[in-house]
């Protein structure tokens, strides 16, 4: 970040998915211990296919055009390893045409339940730059949902080393452990400098 814009620079996340945003402001006021200054334009951004990485820095270079200043985008995986990993980025639409019960049938026939959600961040301070991405990773195992439907694919989503879906757990045990918290504390402390408490 340069010094112009440190401390009080505010980025811009674009995203389509309101819930992507409430828990990203929940777990940055939990990191920081201030209301980091996010501000967010609700846009649905054009995916390309391919790897993570490739798929986010294109996101968010497509975002800095129309934003103009510091942009943040995310987007979410979540990898069944008995798949070699898809549908990975392609979630959203499994999910649209099968729902999370229809996407855990798709598993029925294989031992290895095993899946790993990930989530990845891209900052960039304007359209020129290359973008900068934060990985995080929860793994886990896909079963039958369980708990409230109001996330995407959460009720099928059980982390290692928990009783429960990330649909069953509340908002603050979810985002202690969750992809996204990972993903967010990685960009946190890259921001660190740039977001002091004010
Ligand atoms: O923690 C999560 N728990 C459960 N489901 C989740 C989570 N995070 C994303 N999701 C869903 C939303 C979408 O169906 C797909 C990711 O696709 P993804 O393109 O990243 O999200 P999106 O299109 O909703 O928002 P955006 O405008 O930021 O791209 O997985
Ligand atoms: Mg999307």
């Amino acid at each position: 970040m340069s010094a112009e814009q440190s401390p009080t620079t505010t980025i811009t996340f674009v995203t389509s998915n309101a819930k992507k945003l409430a828990e990203l402001n929940a777990i940055l006021r939990d990191l920081t211990g201030f209301q980091p200054p996010l501000n967010a334009r609700n846009i649905d951004l054009p995916e390309i296919q391919g790897d993570p990485a490739l798929i986010v820095r294109e996101k968010c270079r497509y975002a800095a055009q129309i934003v103009q200043g510091p942009t943040l985008v995310e987007d979410t995986q979540l990898c069944f390893h008995a798949f070699g990993g898809l549908p990975g980025p392609y979630v959203k639409y499994f999910l649209q045409n099968l729902g999370s019960a229809g996407l855990e049938k798709l598993l029925m026939a294989w031992d290895d339940k095993g899946a790993t959600a990930q989530c990845l961040f891209a900052l960039a301070n304007d359209s020129a730059a290359e973008p900068l991405v934060f990985c995080g990773q929860t793994p886990g195992r896909i079963v039958p949902p369980r708990g409230e439907r109001n996330f995407g694919w959460d009720p099928i989503f059980q982390p290692d080393g928990s009783e429960r879906t990330y649909a069953e757990m509340s908002e603050a045990e979810k985002n202690a452990i969750s992809h996204r918290y990972r993903a967010a504390a990685a960009l946190a402390t890259h921001l660190r400098n740039t977001w002091t408490t004010r």
